[in-house]
């Protein structure tokens, strides 16, 4: 656990950033700060790692004060990654990634071992290795930056806004996959960040700051969006507050109702409904108007608005699922892709407004 007791700094000219700061980071979970620039997200993450020293208050992890710790051996254990993944140019990439190994007296082949391992597991094909990080696509980059930061296992990782300059779609990638990792190896994780939906889709608990340094809220994701504080964090948080949370609620017991499927090929029965889904081996492929279809179905008839959402989905998806089919019937599958049956929109939300979620 990591405890901000009333911790403030003030820079040099008068600038405080950070303001009376009181804050539990608890062990194994992921800790968002958020915030608008300038409230101090960096300044409150580098006085955990001592990269810089509060002025004011104590900051401690499981109960020992780091102003106490040696700052070399406080950072050993205390994994760092920042935005554009701050690699050596001129190393390897399996010679980023070890570094903290050989700084800590690993011989090579232990480090070069241990590098090849968290390149596997943060998602870095073998034959990377060689490169350097400038012949590296920018996702590909954080991806070192994160198997540098994990390289010799610490227990704690600071990450500050490490995924800000990629594009939205290899950031989504690296955000699924920091939250798969993370399920594993449950890291005491500060992930610093200006996107509210980044804070609220990784963290545990998100603390959001306000310009001063000063701590607005710290809660839970979905208690977050339930009970915003004031009106700063309401107007932070931002729109579709209703619709986001859905993400966060359990799935009440649904009620799935089949659905007479066509193969492509097939000919829609006379008295097939007026929509009719497609499925082949299993999978969904899409939706057809029955009375549009001339003869046997092919792909040319499929319309493919719709969403399909897993049965482990949350009632966000499903319900996007249902309002996007042409059918509005939403379509749901199991773990392997294949279909299991459909849901309703309004019965969806009735259970909803029930509270059976
Ligand atoms: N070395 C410094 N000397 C003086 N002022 C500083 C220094 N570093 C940061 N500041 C100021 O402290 C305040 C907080 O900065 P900090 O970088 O911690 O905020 P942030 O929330 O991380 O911002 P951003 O999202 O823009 O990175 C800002 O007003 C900033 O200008």
């Amino acid at each position: 656990m990591i405890r901000f007791d009333d911790v403030t700094k003030e820079y040099p000219g008068g600038t405080v950033a950070v303001n009376g700061l009181s804050l539990t980071i608890p062990t194994g979970q992921i800790t968002a700060l958020v915030g608008p620039s300038g409230c101090g997200k960096t300044t409150s993450l580098r006085m955990i790692n001592r990269m810089i020293e509060p002025t004011r208050g104590l900051i401690s992890i499981d109960g020992k004060g780091v102003a106490d710790l040696d700052a070399a051996t406080l950072r050993r254990g205390i994994g760092y990654v920042i935005q554009h993944a701050g690699l050596f140019p001129h190393r390897t990439v399996l010679d980023n990634v070890a570094t903290v190994p050989r700084l800590l007296g690993w011989d090579r082949a232990k480090s070069r071992a241990a590098a090849q391992d968290w390149m596997e597991r943060v998602g870095l094909s073998a034959d990377l290795a060689d490169r350097y990080p400038s012949q590296l696509s920018g996702g590909q980059q954080q991806r070192v930056g994160v198997a540098r930061a994990l390289a010799a296992d610490p227990p704690i990782l600071l990450m500050d806004e490490p995924f800000s300059a990629v594009d939205p779609v290899v950031r989504q990638q690296l955000q699924s996959e920091l939250l798969r990792l993370q399920a594993e190896l449950h890291k005491t994780i500060v992930f610093v960040t200006h996107d509210i939906d980044e804070a609220l889709l990784l963290g545990n608990q998100v603390a959001v700051l306000r310009v001063g340094g000063i701590l607005a809220q710290v809660a839970r994701p979905a208690d977050l969006l339930a009970a915003p504080a004031d009106d700063f964090v309401a107007d932070f948080l931002g729109h579709d507050r209703g619709i986001r949370a859905l993400s966060f609620v359990g799935m009440p017991r649904l009620p799935l109702h089949p659905e007479l499927t066509l193969a492509l090929g097939e000919v829609p029965p006379a008295d097939a409904p007026d929509w009719m889904l497609v499925v082949e081996g299993g999978h969904p492929l899409g939706w057809v108007r029955t009375a549009g279809v001339q003869g046997a179905v092919d792909t040319s008839d499929l319309n493919r608005s719709g969403t399909v959402a897993s049965l482990t989905a949350s009632p966000r998806e499903v319900l996007d699922a249902a309002l996007s089919s042409p059918a509005r019937r939403g379509v749901l599958v199991d773990d392997a892709g294949e279909f299991v049956g459909t849901v309703r929109a309004s019965e969806l939300a009735t259970l909803l407004e029930a509270g059976q979620a």
